[in-house]
């Protein structure tokens, strides 16, 4: 079982979210304005619908701290959906038959977990599929990786990520900047984007696609430095570490593809184009001249930045309706719609950055089992050392 691990329970029109997380070291530097800082981070972004106007995530820390600082026990913490003073009588946990039914969700939206949910659990109304399949859990993850970030700056890790493409505008590479930069400028940015000229286009064609009833997805890459040679494993399927940051980003909803370093493109290169040379010298010790496999070999940390990307469809819910057929009657119709983000990629590029951010440190824990932060960090540190002179 891995050191640290973490549940989230919630609706997205229930309450709350609630993240229970498992594992931490004892005496953590706990700071809700850092989670915070997360979770408005990821309610922000150029295409984002009329919902993220309601919500005001922030955390309410339950257990496991005391006085700002983690005591070892299981952490428990939730974020308030304000839009459930909206939804109570929907979200009515009591047996409502009456208005059960009345309110009964029986057309499925293409692209949703809708129909296969429902015919899977047996339910006739997709309402207890969707509410549960919504990416409002997302902002769960995000917490729980906002508590893994601070772990990961005690050791000297970094995280950054920004936005590679939406739809058919794609960003210049900005080569070399250091990660506090690529922080700076994309927050500065409505799409997360460090190409100026293309955020004006994504910004376009987010209105034209939103015009037109349509929506956007994209692609979206995050980087993080300062990791040991060593996190992850080669021994065993389950513990290669770029596995496991694969599964985390297709988790996330609408993800569909994820690579790593030069990623796909490495089906075209020759192995001499792809291969990174190994170097030594004295001040840095191993490393490597170029970082095209994106920081793993053998699902073990290389020592060089983690490079990955990860892609995301277009938002399924559109106002130009899609063909779908009613679970009741079986007639076909076309779904009208409310509200809806006709592009959340800026969001996911958040969200991206927290799970990442949670595999790291959860790989980081199993490499360095600690009851406390103290010992984590020395840990780490004489590891780094040892390294230096292998
Ligand atoms: C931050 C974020 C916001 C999203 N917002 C919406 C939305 O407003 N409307 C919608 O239909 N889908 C939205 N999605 C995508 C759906 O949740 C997702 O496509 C759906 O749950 C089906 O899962 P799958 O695409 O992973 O198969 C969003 C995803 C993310 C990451
Ligand atoms: C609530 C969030 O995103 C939601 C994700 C989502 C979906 O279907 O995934 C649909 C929309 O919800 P609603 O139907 O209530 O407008 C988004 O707003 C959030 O990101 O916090």
């Amino acid at each position: 079982m891995p050191e640290m691990r973490y549940l989230t329970a919630g609706e997205s029109h229930g309450p709350q979210l609630t993240v229970i997380i498992e594992g931490l070291p004892s005496q953590l530097p706990f700071s809700k304005d850092k989670i915070d800082e997360q979770l408005a981070r990821r309610q922000k972004g150029y295409g984002r619908g009329r919902r993220m106007q309601i919500e005001k995530d922030q955390v309410q820390i339950l257990s496991g701290v005391r006085f700002g600082k983690t005591t070892g026990a299981p952490v428990a913490l939730v974020i308030e959906n304000k839009d459930w003073t909206h939804w109570k009588k929907i979200m009515n946990p009591d047996p409502n038959p009456e208005d059960a039914e009345k309110r009964r969700i029986s057309r499925p939206r293409p692209g949703h977990a809708d129909l296969n949910g429902a015919i899977k659990y047996n339910h006739r109304d997709m309402r207890d599929v969707l509410e549960r399949s919504s990416a409002r859990e997302t902002a769960a993850r995000v917490a729980a990786g906002a508590v893994a970030r601070q772990i990961l700056e005690m050791c000297g890790i970094e995280i950054a990520g920004h936005v590679l493409r939406i739809g058919e505008v794609e960003a210049e590479r900005v080569l070399d900047l250091p990660l506090s930069e690529i922080r700076r400028r994309t927050e500065e940015s409505p799409v997360r984007c460090l190409d100026a000229q293309a955020e004006q286009k994504m910004m376009n064609l987010i209105d034209q696609a939103k015009k037109e009833g349509d929506s956007l997805g994209g692609i979206v890459e995050v980087i993080v430095e300062g990791v040991p040679i060593g996190l992850g494993s080669h021994v065993q399927w389950d513990r290669k570490l770029d596995a496991r940051i694969a599964q985390a980003v297709v988790s996330i909803n609408a993800f569909k593809g994820v690579e790593f370093g030069i990623g796909f493109e490495a089906a075209q290169r020759k192995g001499s184009e792809v291969h990174d040379e190994i170097m030594w010298s004295k001040e840095r010790g191993f490393y490597r001249a170029t970082n095209r496999l994106g920081g793993f070999e053998g699902g073990m940390t290389t020592g060089e930045p983690i490079v990955v990307r990860g892609v995301m469809k277009p938002i399924p819910t559109l106002y130009k309706p899609l063909k779908s057929v009613d679970i009741d009657s079986k007639e076909p119709f076309e779904a009208s719609i409310e509200r809806s983000d006709s592009c959340a990629v800026p969001a996911a590029c958040v969200v991206m950055e927290n799970v990442v951010a949670w595999e790291i440190a959860q790989a980081l824990l199993e490499k360095f089992p600690s009851d406390t932060v103290d010992e984590l960090i020395d840990n780490v540190a004489r590891y780094r050392e040892r390294v230096l002179e292998f």
